[in-house]
């Protein structure tokens, strides 16, 4: 699905990707975990040929960076990020949002048929905001839109659906409510490989089999997340020492408190 092999990005002197080689596989959904200034919306930027690096190749759903027409293979890739968030009218009807989706428009220009309609809300059932369909977009809450920008890249029937830091802004129980919507959508037969990008460990669902480390523009690790998501691994990843609690199949993590020394560095 994602092929990237020894790619090197850098701005102004400054190197943003070392190095990154990372394969997405189909079959599988993978988490990006990183913290602030990791990396992590420059990759997406490269599979989404928004920018390109100096070096290393991309191979996305087949198609070799810079011998690909890029807007066809835009076309397959599904992205809900904060940006597109800010794109949408707010005088936009929850379910002409949804219905944009299929044209990749940002307003809804082009007549529709009843089929659409139609698909637009049993996309709108899956992610449980059909009841906003005649809404308006600027007066849903940050949980709803999230619900109906993803029902919306679903319209364009993607192959990758890329979410980006969905669970921002959102209190405990809407991002619960949001994050058993995407777990539904993982499992459903025809669902897109997703790419679910976080600073949170905790967001990371137990559908996501793989996880890709990033830290400081380089791949620390990579693999299944169960593999990954150890105390030993994420202490050694964040630099401090973490504990981690395993519940619900899911990851919860908490700094350890530092041992307090004296002046000397003696215990
Ligand atoms: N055009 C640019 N020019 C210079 N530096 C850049 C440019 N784009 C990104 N960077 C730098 O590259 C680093 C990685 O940025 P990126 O946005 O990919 O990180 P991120 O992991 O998505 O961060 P966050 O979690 O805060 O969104 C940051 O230090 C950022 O300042």
């Amino acid at each position: 699905m994602i092929l990237i092999q020894n790619v090197s990005y850098y701005r102004n002197q400054k190197d943003i990707l070392k190095d990154v080689s990372w394969r997405v596989e189909k079959g599988q959904h993978w988490s990006i975990l990183g913290l602030n200034g990791s990396g992590k919306t420059t990759i997406l930027d490269i599979i989404n040929g928004y920018i390109f690096p100096q070096y290393g190749q991309v191979e996305v759903l087949g198609n070799f960076f810079g011998k690909s027409y890029i807007p066809n293979v835009r076309k397959e890739i599904g992205l809900v990020s904060s940006s597109l968030q800010h794109k949408i009218k707010d005088y936009e009807t929850g379910l002409s949002v949804v219905l944009s989706g299929k044209f990749a428009s940002i307003g809804l220009w082009e007549a529709v048929e009843k089929e659409d309609v139609q698909q637009a809300l049993k996309f709108m059932q899956l992610l449980g905001c059909e009841h906003l369909q005649d809404e308006e977009y600027g007066v849903l809450s940050q949980g709803e839109r999230q619900r109906v920008l993803i029902a919306r890249a679903l319209m364009a029937n993607p192959k990758i659906l890329i979410l980006d830091e969905p669970c921002n802004g959102l209190d405990l129980i809407a991002r619960e409510e949001l994050l058993g919507v995407i777990n539904t959508l993982s499992t459903k037969e025809d669902s897109p490989t997703l790419i679910y990008v976080t600073h949170h460990v905790e967001e990371i669902l137990p559908c996501f089999t793989h996880t890709l480390l990033l830290k400081k523009g380089e791949v620390f690790a990579q693999g299944p997340s169960k593999e990954l998501l150890t105390e030993e691994k994420l202490s050694k990843f964040y630099n401090r020492p973490v504990s981690v609690q395993v519940e619900q199949n899911r990851t919860w993590l908490a700094l350890k408190a530092e041992e307090k020394k004296n002046s000397f560095g003696i215990l």
